[in-house]
């Protein structure tokens, strides 16, 4: 059932929780290409309160678990998963560290454009460097954090920011209000190289966000360059979108390289209402009502 927030976890007992929150890209502007091929984005982000939930304790041997709507899809191959990684990544930039037991609790549709692999990652770096007692310079994690993929610098943060580059320059972005959103998933998973492939114009205008304190009129005039080549991909993303729209969102994009898109609604009761709506009209595909996070917290 859609809820408003982080309902309790089983990683509520461990030593230490970290919540991975949804990354939504309010804005996408590609508007270069790397020499390797890599494209320049330029993104208005912010994060979501709705996220994976990690748990962090000491034991005898390194261990991880999984639990959740989406750990299935997880399960099949639990040695590649990015929590690992982040996890064996940070143990060898700390010059060793003790064995860790991991909980996942993955609530997030996996591969939809809301970066939760790389929330997770970000949040098992955050909560390791507590569980372990470890500091190094912030730069330095940032570069762990690079490697481990190029939205996992943004989800350290998860604050409101516009993000350049291929995601690693940032900057906060301290006004932008809280939003009443929805997020809306068909379920099917898009492969973010395949959407980059399509994108026909690589060298968009880049993002200008008009000094306004009305940041909704800012974002109208702002873009996804990725949607539409993931609507030739996937038709149900039009097909969503056009449910939100009716459900009364004042404002509809996709995130990231999709599936997932979002809703901006009046208030979180607009919201919790809507998904409530939808997830009656289509019980099998993914519709959560949310608050995001405001700038400058
Ligand atoms: C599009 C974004 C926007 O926030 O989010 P998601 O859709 O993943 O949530 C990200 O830039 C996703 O970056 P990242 O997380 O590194 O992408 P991956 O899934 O690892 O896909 C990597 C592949 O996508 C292509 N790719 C990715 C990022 C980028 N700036 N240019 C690219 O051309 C490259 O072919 C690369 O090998
Ligand atoms: N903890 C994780 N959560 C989600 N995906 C993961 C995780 N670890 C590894 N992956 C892999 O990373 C890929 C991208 O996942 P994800 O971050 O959910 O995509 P997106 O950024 O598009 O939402 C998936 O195909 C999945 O196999």
């Amino acid at each position: 059932m859609p809820d408003m927030g982080m309902p309790t976890s089983v990683t509520d007992d461990f030593a230490v929780a970290e919540d991975a929150c949804a990354k939504i890209n309010l804005a996408l502007h590609v508007t270069g290409q790397r020499a390797d091929g890599y494209h320049l984005l330029e993104m208005l982000v912010t994060f979501a309160r709705h996220g994976d939930r990690l748990g962090f304790a000491p034991a005898d041997a390194d261990d991880f678990t999984l639990s959740g709507q989406f750990a299935d899809v997880l399960a099949e191959d639990p040695g590649t998963n990015l929590v690992l990684k982040a996890r064996d990544l940070l143990r060898e930039a700390a010059g060793g560290a003790p064995p860790v037991r991991i909980h996942l609790e993955k609530n997030l549709p996996v591969a939809s454009g809301i970066g939760g692999g790389s929330a997770d990652a970000a949040a098992t770096l955050r909560g390791l460097l507590r569980l372990w007692g470890v500091t190094l310079p912030s730069e330095t994690v940032a570069g762990l954090a690079l490697k481990l993929g190029a939205d996992v610098p943004m989800c350290l943060k998860s604050t409101p920011l516009i993000a350049r580059g291929i995601g690693e320059k940032i900057e906060t972005a301290d006004t932008l209000p809280s939003f009443a959103m929805v997020l809306a998933n068909p379920l099917k998973g898009v492969s973010t190289p395949e959407i980059f492939r399509r994108l026909v114009t690589k060298n968009n205008p880049p993002l200008v966000l008009k000094k306004t304190p009305h940041w909704m009129e800012a974002i109208r005039t702002t873009r996804n360059d990725l949607e539409m080549p993931a609507r030739e991909l996937v038709p149900e993303i039009a097909e969503i979108s056009n449910m939100l729209a009716a459900e009364g969102a004042l404002f509809t994009r996709m995130s990231g390289s999709g599936a997932t898109c979002f809703g901006i609604f009046e208030t979180p009761v607009a919201a919790l209402r809507a998904a409530e709506r939808l997830h009656a009209a289509r019980p099998d595909w993914y519709f959560q009502s949310t608050e995001t996070f405001a700038g400058g917290a």
